[in-house]
């Protein structure tokens, strides 16, 4: 909270998961932090993102086995309830009271700067040493002409459907459209994806192609590298495609991507530079152009996730209060929870270096038991076996992508992880064999395979020559010596 002289050490611009994890690092290390939200603390993750997206993709996998097992269809209200449920459970973490338990002063309101250490908080004047903006960003309208406001939704609206669309279109694939799409076909829904370029661009195309058909066979239409053109709706909405396609739906999804919550904050009073698309630029510290600002989350031009903008945030903070030069990492680790899911760290189409290291399910015994041998896990090796990334397909990727982000993080090498025992069988096993083969590739390179007949030769010689024996009273462990 503010001193009593009313000035503020830390003021927090946004109570989402950037917000949240900033201000109460910068309390917990003592400064004066108020954190200003303009609607409900919690942020995008909480209310419109990951929680309700997470919990329709597990009830919508639940509907499919229902659908097999049973003919029946999964009840939509039970599903909605079942995603408002979750979010209650969550969410106290991240109410003001538990921000004021961290001793976080939250005002609500719209925020923003008006000079050099000041701000305006609906009128009010706030004066602050230090700030970190963490306003988020939101759902980027493509301007499709024609279509009827009634029935298009966001990522923000979608849950407010009370009724399962019919036929639902959905423009964009990326991580939305591909999780919301695969979600809704699952629940019942006819789904058409239109997307610009391929889906999932930033993937490998080997991951994707194993996603797309995963799509395809839950009864996802993909239409890719197609632009819609104009929407007519005379009774349900026609969405006209350059193509000369004309796709009909009962409702559009607009999934084409975030702008960052930058307009209207005042940078322009406290010279916080943002780039062309309007996110704020920071450097590797999370310091903006001004010294005394800071930014984190979606507002940033960094990967729009959760565990980023918190870490982001929490590197933020530190380096605000404490005066410390701290670095984000360079790891960056990402899961669409598609099923299968596809689950990376630092590892981008077209961005490899170094050698690959692949084994393909249909040779991974846990996969083979669960008849789940579409994916595969590939590590990125560079010099001296050093593991630079990789990417995970299959069910559940996301949780084996854990040691390869730490791995990455920590520049472990493959012999690292090749010497750790891994419990059998487990899809953990997929990094641990594609370890192995790197190691044993690289023990099989010529100047290894001799060191190795060097040394069995001696120890041959030193068994022949009598020096060892396996005479009765040799202990185990005390080298056979006698
Ligand atoms: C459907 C969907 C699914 C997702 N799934 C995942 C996932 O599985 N895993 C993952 O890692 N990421 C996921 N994400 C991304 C993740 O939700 C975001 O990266 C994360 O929420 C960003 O947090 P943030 O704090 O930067 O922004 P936000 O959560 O957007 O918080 C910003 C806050 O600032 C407030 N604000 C804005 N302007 C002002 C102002 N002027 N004054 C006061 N307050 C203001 C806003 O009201 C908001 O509460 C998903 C996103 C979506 C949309
Ligand atoms: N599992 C996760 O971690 C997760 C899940 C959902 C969202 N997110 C985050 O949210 C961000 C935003 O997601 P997103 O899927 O909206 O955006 P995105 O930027 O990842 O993908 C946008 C997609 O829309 C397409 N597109 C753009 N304009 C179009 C147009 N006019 N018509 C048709 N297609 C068009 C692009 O080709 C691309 O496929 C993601 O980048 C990710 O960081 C993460």
């Amino acid at each position: 909270m503010a001193s009593s002289d009313g000035m503020i050490d830390f003021l927090v611009l946004g109570g989402g998961t950037a917000g949240i994890v900033g201000a109460k690092t910068a309390a917990g290390f003592g400064a004066s932090t108020v954190l200003v939200e303009q609607g409900r603390t919690g942020g995008d993750c909480l209310w419109t993102g990951c929680v309700p997206s997470k919990t329709l993709l597990s009830a919508a996998a639940q509907a499919k086995t229902l659908r097999e097992h049973t003919g029946r269809e999964a009840d939509f209200p039970a599903v909605r309830d079942r995603i408002a449920n979750t979010i209650r459970t969550i969410e106290p973490v991240d109410t003001p009271q538990a921000l004021e338990q961290a001793g976080v002063e939250v005002l609500s309101g719209r925020i923003t700067f008006t000079g050099a250490g000041t701000a305006a908080l609906d009128g009010r004047p706030l004066r602050f040493r230090q700030a970190l903006i963490a306003t988020g960003a939101q759902p980027a309208d493509p301007g499709v002409p024609g279509l009827d406001p009634a029935r298009t939704v966001t990522s923000e609206t979608i849950w407010d459907l009370t009724r399962l669309p019919a036929r639902l279109a959905i423009l964009g694939g990326g991580p939305i459209a591909c999780e919301l799409g695969q979600a809704f076909a699952r629940l019942g829904s006819e789904v058409t994806m239109i997307v610009r370029s391929r889906i999932l661009a930033k993937e490998i195309p080997e991951a994707v192609d194993i996603v797309r058909e995963s799509l395809t066979a839950d009864g996802v239409t993909i239409l890719e590298n197609s632009s819609v053109t104009h929407a007519t709706s005379p009774g349900d909405i026609q969405l006209q495609l350059a193509d000369g396609t004309v796709v009909g739906a009962s409702i559009v999804l607009l999934a084409t991507g975030r702008t960052p919550r930058t307009t209207a904050l005042g940078l322009e009073h406290v010279g916080v530079r943002v780039d062309g698309r309007g996110h704020v630029i920071t450097d590797a510290r999370m310091r903006t152009s001004n010294p005394l600002i800071w930014a984190a989350g979606d507002v940033t031009a960094h990967p729009q996730f959760t565990h980023l903008a918190g870490v982001h945030a929490s590197v933020a903070a530190a380096n605000a209060v404490l005066g410390l030069r701290r670095r984000i990492s360079t790891a960056v680790p990402r899961v669409t929870y598609t099923s299968p899911e596809i689950a990376t760290v630092n590892s981008t189409d077209g961005g490899e270096t170094g050698r690959s290291r692949t084994v393909w399910h249909s040779h991974l015994d846990r996969a083979v038991t669960e008849d789940r041998t579409e994916g595969f896990t590939r590590l990125l090796v560079g010099a001296g076996g050093r593991v630079t990334g990789g990417t995970i397909v299959g069910p559940r990727a996301g949780e084996s992508l854990a040691e390869l982000s730490l791995a990455v993080h920590k520049k472990l090498r493959t012999s690292d992880i090749a010497g750790a025992t891994h419990a059998y069988p487990t899809y953990s096993d997929g990094v641990w064999n594609a370890a192995v083969a790197d190691v044993r590739e690289r023990l099989a390179s010529p100047l290894t395979g001799t060191a190795i007949k060097v040394l069995a030769r001696i120890r041959r010689l030193a068994i022949d020559g009598g020096r060892i024996s396996s005479g009765p009273g040799t202990r185990p462990g005390s080298g056979g010596r006698r």
